[in-house]
């Protein structure tokens, strides 16, 4: 018999396990395996399954299925966040289960015809629409960008269980399905934040906000274990992971300089924005780990990069840098670029130009110069820092 886990009556886990997988998405390690859970509720008088599982696994999910219920009397499939290791099998599911519609946000909707591509029943629902199942109720909550712009969590009123998705989850998999029955999982789960939910920490406080008007015993996530004891403290700490620092405003300058030059140049750049009154947390990015990097890029109220010019490009390890913007939660769109160069000097207008498409304002243009900096190129430095610091003062 397939694993099958009763969260509360008629509420089922039938998820798949995945404990081989090393990489997810071809993108995150997953020391630990995953699941991709699923979730069967049987109410009085309509049945509804809350996402499905991977397309791979679309056979051995139907059999669970079949385990507790013929799949002709589905009536609902409830698809919370259409990324195919969640809804990858609802096609295989729904040429079984002919009387299913499928519940979804309109996005959700949109993005499954971009996905199945053959029409499929269905019924949008918005915010704090309700689906009775008899005796069941399930009401949902849309939080786009948790992680998707899709994504709703869906809320069984009565027994107060909350299936939220990607939220709350974490990539691991052990014996049991229960957050009580496993050892610590918390670095794991934290990590899945780290990789999934940190650029959307603004949404994940607004979901946050919304779930504090409910009555919540049991999380269910659609990754790893099924948190019914202490659900809450979980919730807090993402809370902690997401509200920002109070402090006074400062820049974060990122430099690197083999030879020295643009290290001069990023001196007299403090010193500018230290005159119009704002301080600048100066590092070389060799001195930082990754994470180091990612949490100094959230607490700037301006990013500041000293990129000399090497083989025609920006230096390998501040790309690195540049493409980690894109992966935290900034609370900055300013910035701006300087760094010394030979003969080409190609490095300020590359970093331009990646920080442009990801919405960058740069309110003073890039400054260059040959090799070691002349008193005249480390004046204009100065009044960069000053510009930026004028800049952050007035927000
Ligand atoms: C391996 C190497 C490759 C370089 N390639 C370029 C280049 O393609 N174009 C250019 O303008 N300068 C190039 N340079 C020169 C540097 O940009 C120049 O020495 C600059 O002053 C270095 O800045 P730094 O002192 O901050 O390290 C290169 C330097 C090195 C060491």
């Amino acid at each position: 018999m397939a694993e099958i886990f009763e969260i509360k009556p008629d509420i089922f886990w039938i998820g798949v396990k995945d404990p081989e997988l090393r990489t997810f998405d071809d993108l995150f390690p997953t020391e630990h395996g995953t699941t991709y859970n699923s979730y069967l509720i049987k109410g009085r008088d309509k049945i509804a399954v809350v996402d499905t599982v991977k397309g791979k696994r679309g056979e051995e999910y139907l059999e669970k299925v079949k385990q507790l219920v013929d799949p002709a009397d589905i009536d609902y499939f409830v698809v919370n966040h259409t990324e195919p290791d969640h809804s990858g099998s609802l096609a295989f599911m729904l040429k079984h289960c002919p009387k299913a519609k499928v519940v979804s946000t309109q996005a959700a909707h949109t993005f499954l015809g971009n996905l199945i591509h053959n029409p499929f029943p269905s019924q949008i629902v918005k915010n704090g629409e309700v689906i009775d199942l008899g005796g069941k109720r399930l009401r949902f909550l849309v939080v786009p960008f948790l992680h998707w712009p899709d994504t709703m969590f869906a809320l069984l009123e009565e027994d107060e269980v909350i299936f939220t998705c990607d939220a709350f989850g974490s990539h691991y998999c052990g014996s049991s399905i229960f957050n009580d029955e496993l050892p610590d999982f918390s670095a794991d789960m934290q990590f899945y934040f780290d990789t999934i939910m940190r650029p959307f920490k603004d949404k994940a406080l607004t979901a946050i906000d919304k779930m504090k008007n409910e009555k919540i015993a049991v999380i269910c996530p659609s990754h790893g274990p099924v948190l019914r004891s202490d659900p809450w403290k979980t919730v807090g700490l993402y809370e902690s992971w997401c509200r920002p620092e109070a402090g006074d405003k400062k820049i974060i300058l990122f430099y690197i300089s083999p030879h020295g030059n643009t290290q001069k140049m990023a001196a007299s750049v403090v010193k500018g924005a230290a005159a119009a009154g704002v301080q600048v947390d100066c590092r070389h990015i060799n001195e930082l780990t990754a994470a180091a990097i990612r949490d100094l890029m959230e607490v700037g109220d301006a990013l500041i990069f000293g990129i000399p010019t090497i083989n025609r490009d920006v230096p390998k390890p501040m790309w690195d840098v540049l493409a980690y913007l894109s992966t935290v939660h900034l609370k900055t769109n300013i910035a701006a670029v300087f760094g010394s160069y030979g003969w080409s000097g190609e490095a300020c207008r590359l970093a331009e130009e990646r920080l442009k498409g990801l919405n960058f304002k740069l309110p003073v243009p890039f400054v260059r110069a040959p090799f070691t900096p002349r008193a005249e190129a480390l004046e204009q430095c100065e009044a960069l820092g000053r510009a930026i610091a004028e800049e952050v003062l007035k927000k």
